[in-house]
């Protein structure tokens, strides 16, 4: 089991600038428990909070886990343990430790089955369309919250802890992993908006599969890039146009169709355009955002350059077509003009 915990003279808010009015407050949130609410307008992009977890732990069977935890715990000094155990729990019973992490711990990275509790991180709610994204550092073994939008004073703050679907998966699977039923905006809605969401975040879903089938990419990139054009449509529309991370994802896709193909010069784009994103939803300094910028400057570099045919060889300074956006997007996503 990996152990990264809170030592004892840390303080687990990093950079917090004491002479600077707060930008939150914790408070009860009607249905939710304890949120996080904004004290100010929080403009896109701002980073919000950075923590280092006070207990990190692989998922185990429940009777281990406990054992784990608890040598974990006394590790700790006074004040970081009392913060572990005020944390909420949703599966009070004989493994209370466990319980608290079960109802708090956010994955060290978008796969990583190893989970991190944090003192203030934890008491950010959810919601299916989040104003704010939780990611993990790896280099900086850091997690961080960043406005993926403008935030007005007296919003919740939020996150989202699921992967995405329609509402009846959604809410499953949070039931399943969190133990709670969502009442954020989006499942709150009247029958027949959540009705119209639900076709657009099924639609999402088979896109998504699509564009990241490899046999389409070899043989029909062009409708790849198609797909990639249509989702993008679909994740502005779904997430009030700030998709955050879903953006990001997506123009990495576009990245690696164009770059198997040989087109340096659109896939320099894409990455620049994965990069932008990046940066404003998780700070610069990821190595996924290092990454992309790396490509962005040196598009070639990636393993799979040229992989599946050299069909569509550009140079990374091609003359793009068009002299306004909407023909840059057509000459960017290969549409027909
Ligand atoms: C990580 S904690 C968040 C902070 C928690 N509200 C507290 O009081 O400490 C997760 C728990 O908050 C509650 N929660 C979070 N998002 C919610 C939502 N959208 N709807 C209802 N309850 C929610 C659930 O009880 C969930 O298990």
């Amino acid at each position: 089991m990996d152990s990264d915990t809170a030592s004892k003279d840390q303080n687990s808010v990093l950079e917090q600038k004491p002479d600077e009015p707060p930008l939150f407050e914790a408070k009860t949130i009607p249905l939710k428990g304890i949120g996080l609410v904004a004290l100010q307008d929080i403009p896109q992009g701002t980073l919000i909070i950075q923590e280092k977890p006070l207990l990190v732990a692989r998922p185990g069977a429940p009777g281990t886990l406990e054992a784990f935890l608890s040598s974990e715990l006394k590790k700790l000094d006074k004040s970081s343990q009392r913060q572990f155990l005020s944390l909420h729990n949703n599966f009070p019973g004989k493994h209370p430790f466990a319980g608290i992490m079960k109802t708090n711990a956010l994955p060290c990275g978008s796969r990583s089955e190893i989970g991190a509790v944090y003192p203030t991180i934890c008491r950010i709610n959810h919601s299916c369309l989040p104003n704010s994204q939780n990611t993990w550092n790896s280099d900086t073994k850091i997690e961080t919250i960043f406005a993926i939008r403008p935030i007005n004073c007296g919003e919740e703050i939020t996150i989202t802890y699921d992967q995405g679907g329609p509402s009846a998966v959604r809410r499953a699977s949070l039931k399943q992993s969190f133990g709670f039923q969502c009442s954020c905006v989006v499942c709150s809605q009247p029958p027949a908006l959540l009705r119209e969401s639900d076709i657009r975040r099924s639609r999402i879903q088979q896109l998504d599969g699509q564009i990241g089938d490899p046999i389409r990419t070899w043989k029909s990139p062009g409708e790849s890039l198609k797909d990639c054009h249509s989702l993008l449509q679909l994740l502005k529309a779904e997430y009030g146009g700030y998709p955050g991370a879903l953006a990001a994802r997506l123009y990495y896709d576009a990245f690696q169709i164009c770059i198997t193909h040989g087109d340096k010069a659109r896939a320099s784009v894409f990455a620049e355009r994965s990069y932008d994103v990046r940066l404003m939803c998780e700070g610069g300094d990821t190595p996924e955002a290092k990454k992309v910028k790396m490509l962005a400057a040196n598009p070639s570099a990636h393993r799979s350059f040229m992989a599946y045919s050299s069909k569509w060889k550009t140079t990374k300074k091609e003359k793009h077509g068009g002299a306004d956006n909407e023909a840059f997007e057509r000459w960017l996503f290969r549409m027909s003009l």
